[in-house]
């Protein structure tokens, strides 16, 4: 049997390159069958699937190394019956979070080679212009600009450098918070095969969620789990930032559902259509959604091994 890995050194200002000084040695030590395929540029992942999936025999294995967003974009690629591992190797890691992977390489390793299949859930997403899966959250607006104010900025590396990477996200959200405009959006989900619709006039932050965490390490939605087929939508209007403020711990402890300016739904399905352009971001890639279009999801089943 053959390892494939697919690693993206740049992942976690390099965090990725530092996981493979430390895990490709064991595997010669080991003396385990291994194929690297790193990403040299951007937007790779999807060139490198291809070639793993015209090399790869049914017993080999598929490693993939880097953030969530290599993993996003490489699952994106991927055929669904295809069974994949992951070592984490990013800044924020919220997937291998929700899933309790070991953020060390030898560890991570060791369990996925015991060979235990699980099944999760990912979000399949489709308009006129995206389509793809997620892993993790798709987020319109508030945290969407978070996401590319960050990636945009020269914050994220100079903190990743001093390994604060979540204080980034911190830091560019307070900004933004005070910057990004409401919008408005309507979105359509089914509960127990009943339609039901709200309409969000002064929405600041949409989240929807196949699992806890968002943001490195935010527990957005505390019930959601990547083990059933529910996404859970979080809303947030825009409302007085002197009223926003106190909210931010309860955001952190995670016990902001309580609080009435925040909308919790839970489906399997849900279509929304904004009434401006405004920022998506899907895995911690950021886009954007036209006005008046619409964006469905639901989820598939995929198979990790750890
Ligand atoms: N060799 C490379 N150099 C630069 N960018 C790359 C490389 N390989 C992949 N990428 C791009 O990096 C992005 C994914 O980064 P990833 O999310 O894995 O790491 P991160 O942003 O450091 O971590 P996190 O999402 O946890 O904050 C994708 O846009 C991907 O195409």
């Amino acid at each position: 049997m053959t390892y494939f890995i697919l690693a993206n050194p740049n992942s976690g200002a390099h965090k990725g390159a530092r996981v493979l000084e430390k895990l490709l040695p064991y595997l010669e030590t080991e003396r385990v069958d291994y194929r690297l395929f790193a990403t040299e540029k951007i937007g790779q992942e999807a060139e490198l699937i291809k070639k793993i999936c015209e090399q790869k025999e049914e017993i080999d294995h598929l490693i993939i190394i880097g953030g969530d967003g290599t993993l996003s974009l490489s699952i994106d690629a991927l055929p669904a019956e295809m069974p994949f591992s992951y070592i984490p190797a990013g800044s924020g890691n919220d997937f291998a979070r929700s899933l309790s992977l070991s953020t060390d390489p030898i560890q991570a390793f060791v369990a996925l080679q015991k060979g235990n299949s699980h099944d999760i859930f990912i979000i399949k997403y489709q308009s006129q212009h995206l389509n793809g899966y997620a892993l993790n959250n798709i987020g319109i607006g508030l945290d969407a600009a978070i996401v590319k104010a960050t990636n945009e900025g020269g914050m994220k590396k100079f903190l990743n450098r001093l390994k604060l990477g979540s204080l980034s996200y911190l830091l560019t959200a307070l900004h933004v918070l005070f910057t990004k405009k409401s919008f408005r959006a309507d979105v359509n989900f089914f509960d127990s095969s009943v339609k039901n619709n709200d309409l969000f006039d002064r929405a600041f932050l949409m989240t929807f969620t196949k699992h806890p965490y968002f943001g490195g390490g935010i527990r957005i939605a505390p019930d959601a789990s990547n083990l059933d087929a529910n996404i859970h939508l979080v809303e947030f209007d825009r409302i007085p930032l002197a009223k926003i403020f106190p909210l931010i711990p309860k955001v952190l402890n995670a016990t902001h559902l309580d609080n009435p300016n925040f909308i919790h739904h839970i489906s399997e399905n849900f279509s929304i259509t904004t009434s401006d352009n405004q920022p998506i971001q899907i895995d911690g890639e950021t886009h954007e959604i036209r006005a008046t279009e619409t964006l469905n999801l639901s989820t598939e089943k995929r198979t990790i091994i750890y």
